[in-house]
């Protein structure tokens, strides 16, 4: 009932020169509150085109999406914004940090534009990127961090506003495999003690197995592997 998402009979195609490939076929998902979801399938399954729906970022689709009890469908753009802004966090595998801004501020950002103010903003991204291991580089511009760090760095910001739901697209995709298990397990942690869910797309069956469900895509619909 109180469901954080709750997808039901999404469907995407895409057609291009002429042929049209269904990528989601009816894809049914439900996420509750504070649990974190393993999305598995090899590449070009449609991992990404799933979370992109999910993330409100994307139109083209049929079937329902709803998101703290909010049907998307339902919603304007700027309903859209604001569910996004309210209750979404994100990760990608490509950081998508902003590059002229430091540690603190890519993770102040985002909490002042959603109205707190510069004090706790402030207080909250140096609890979050300390707890990360990133005491040390507060004032550190993203170019001036390791991959690794760059990630625990997207990792703060995605948590910044508190969101029920973090999604994440192979957050560790481009960490070698000793880091992506450090990184992962630090993102686990977080976002357990944060009470947040999430929804995580992996091709990495191993890093799968350390969430609390396991769900996979296959040709366009999920199964329990
Ligand atoms: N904008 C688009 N136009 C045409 N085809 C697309 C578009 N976006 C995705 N596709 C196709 O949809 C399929 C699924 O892509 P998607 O990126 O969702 O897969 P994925 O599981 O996330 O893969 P990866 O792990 O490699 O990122 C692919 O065959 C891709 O070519």
């Amino acid at each position: 009932m109180n469901d954080i998402l709750k997808v039901a009979g999404l469907t995407r195609s895409f057609t291009q020169g002429g042929e049209t490939i269904e990528v989601l076929r009816g894809v049914d998902l439900t996420v509750a509150p504070g649990e974190i979801v393993a999305l598995l399938g090899p590449s070009g399954s449609g991992k990404s085109t799933l979370l992109q729906a999910v993330g409100l970022l994307e139109g083209g689709f049929d079937g329902s999406i709803r998101i703290a009890g909010e049907e998307a469908a339902r919603l304007d753009n700027d309903g859209r914004t604001r569910l996004r802004r309210d209750a979404l966090g994100f990760v990608y595998q490509f950081h998508h940090l902003l590059p002229d801004f430091n540690a603190t501020e890519n993770v102040v950002l985002p909490q002042v534009i959603r109205g707190a103010d510069m004090a706790s903003a402030q207080a909250r991204a140096q609890l979050l990127l300390s707890s990360l291991g990133l005491g040390h580089r507060l004032d550190h511009r993203p170019s001036q961090l390791s991959g690794g760090e760059q990630q625990r760095m997207a990792v703060a910001r995605a948590l910044a506003n508190r969101p029920a739901l973090v999604l994440a697209d192979e957050p560790t995709g481009n960490l070698d495999e000793r880091t992506a298990d450090v990184v992962l397990a630090e993102f686990l942690r977080l976002v357990r003690g944060e009470g947040s869910a999430a929804l995580v797309a992996t091709h990495n069956e191993r890093l799968a197995a350390k969430m609390d469900r396991v769900v996979q895509l296959q040709e366009g619909r999920l199964v329990s592997p």
